[in-house]
């Protein structure tokens, strides 16, 4: 079993690393015919306008996008998520492409800027319940989309406190003035919708692999292949928000 790992630009090696920390390899994905060879994929963090662009010089949006339509387990994390949406908003002047699939609306930069960037312990039930251990996960967004919409297929993993006054402008540059339930005062950062899971936070990021144990399950595998262990991390490994391809 491979994992595909989308390593066009952004944290593709971080991923790399946690799928390895529970024994799986993680494969780099650069050209339409290597997605042949995987049976999964993961879209990491970056940056989305600057990914899509890749995307397109490389000419793998029809593949991608036939992945997606396989119903192959597609996993897209920050600018991964904004891939995998069928609508983004916040773009850059003329948009940009997606791969679409994924029933939500997200809002490109969300909560802000790179100074903006934080962490934040969310509730997962979902993954407590499938992962054992904590409740709750640590979240770290960094320049963080959010899902404002989701359709009636999506199951919604996480959600994230925002006041009120931040949404409904949102929602309105949006051209929706809807009364919805995150008008409530939430938005959306981690959903599933069959074999699509996407999370606007870093988990890659993070020593805890419950996420990607989560997904490998999607796939019906364990995450722990060939009786490899877990490895440890020194502390300095357990947070790489430093990153330069963040900046
Ligand atoms: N950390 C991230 O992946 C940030 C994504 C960024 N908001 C974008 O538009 O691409």
């Amino acid at each position: 079993m491979a994992v595909g790992v989308l390593a066009l630009q952004g944290s593709f090696n971080e991923h790399i690393a946690a799928l390895r920390r529970i024994g799986v390899k993680g494969v780099e994905i650069r050209k339409p015919e290597q997605l042949q060879n995987v049976d999964a994929l993961i879209i990491p963090g970056g940056e989305s306008t600057t990914m899509a662009k890749l995307a397109e010089y490389h000419n793998l949006f029809p593949a991608l996008k036939e992945f997606v339509k396989m119903g192959k387990p597609v996993w897209g994390t920050c600018a991964g998520l904004i891939f995998l949406a069928n609508k983004a908003i916040g773009q850059k002047e003329g948009g940009q492409e997606l791969i679409g699939g994924l029933d939500c609306t997200v809002h490109r930069n969300f909560f802000g800027s790179q100074i903006q960037s934080f962490e934040a312990e969310l509730p997962v039930p979902e993954l407590a319940a499938k992962e054992g251990g904590h409740e709750s996960f640590r979240g770290v967004f960094i320049r963080a989309p959010a899902i404002l919409e989701a359709g009636p297929e999506v199951e919604v993993l996480a959600d994230y406190p925002v006041p009120a006054k931040k949404l409904t402008d949102s929602k309105f540059a949006a051209g929706n003035q809807q009364e919805t339930t995150e008008s409530k005062g939430k938005v959306i950062v981690a959903v599933r919708q069959g074999n699509l899971l996407g999370t606007a936070f870093h988990p890659e990021l993070t020593a805890d692999t419950r996420w990607h144990s989560y997904f490998l399950k999607m796939m019906g595998k364990s995450g722990q292949q060939n009786g490899s262990k877990e490895e440890d991390l020194s502390d300095n490994q357990q947070l790489r928000t430093d990153l330069p391809i963040f900046q």
